[in-house]
């Protein structure tokens, strides 16, 4: 029996709610969320996409060639990402060269570790990351400026399409892997799905 992503998501339904429904996000949905609160989250949000974007050059180096032009996108997309957070950082005045938190530096030393896993794993893992903000930032619908154009950074509805292609590069590569694989696969989901949950979190705490 292969693993599938959708496998994934209808296994473990309870985690992935958690992943992408938070208070924070509901009051970024409401206009109450705290400035502290949603800085916080900005900053770490940027040091946490200074290391994704290491993670997705790796797993570039390690997937098959017919993956290059999804994930080519997908780090053309962070190019510009890195320069808006810098933007939104500057002007509301927040230094970026800040120390992590725990949980920030908890998530992206588990991102530098999916260097030695399989690509199936990885492939995995950066599908669910990519869609824990697509549907975390979407869920709640259209949200009130200045919190608009964040919503729809990973809301959009191309970033949807990029995260499906994501999906079926990560069921291609589960496809022909083993049980041990496939194993470890459904566990980096899962990490990933605390990982979420716990950033939020972090960010909320702020208040
Ligand atoms: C914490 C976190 N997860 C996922 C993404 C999506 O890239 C992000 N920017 N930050």
């Amino acid at each position: 029996m292969t693993l599938t992503c959708q496998q994934l998501l209808q296994k473990h339904t309870q985690e992935w709610q958690e992943a992408t429904v938070h208070p924070f996000l509901v009051q970024c949905k409401l206009g109450t969320i705290q400035q502290n609160q949603f800085n916080t989250w900005l900053v770490q949000d940027y040091l946490f996409v200074v290391d994704f974007t290491r993670m997705v050059g790796r797993i570039l180096a390690n997937a098959p060639s017919q993956h290059f032009d999804v994930i080519l996108g997908g780090l053309v997309a962070l190019k510009d990402e890195l320069n808006w957070f810098k933007e939104k950082a500057a002007l509301q005045k927040l230094d970026l060269d800040t120390q992590k938190q725990l949980t920030c530096s908890e998530y992206c030393d588990y991102m530098n570790s999916l260097a030695a896993m399989p690509y199936p794993v990885q492939a995995t893992a950066f599908w669910a990351i990519e869609l824990a903000y697509n549907q975390g930032w979407q869920l709640p619908g259209v949200m009130p400026e200045p919190y608009t154009e964040f919503a729809d950074r990973w809301g959009n509805p191309g970033f949807t399409n990029y995260v499906k292609l994501l999906e079926q590069q990560a069921d291609q590569g589960l496809q022909t892997a083993s049980e041990s694989i496939q194993h470890q696969a459904e566990e980096a989901f899962l990490k990933v799905a605390r990982l979420e949950k716990d950033f939020w979190q972090m960010a909320f705490n702020a208040a």
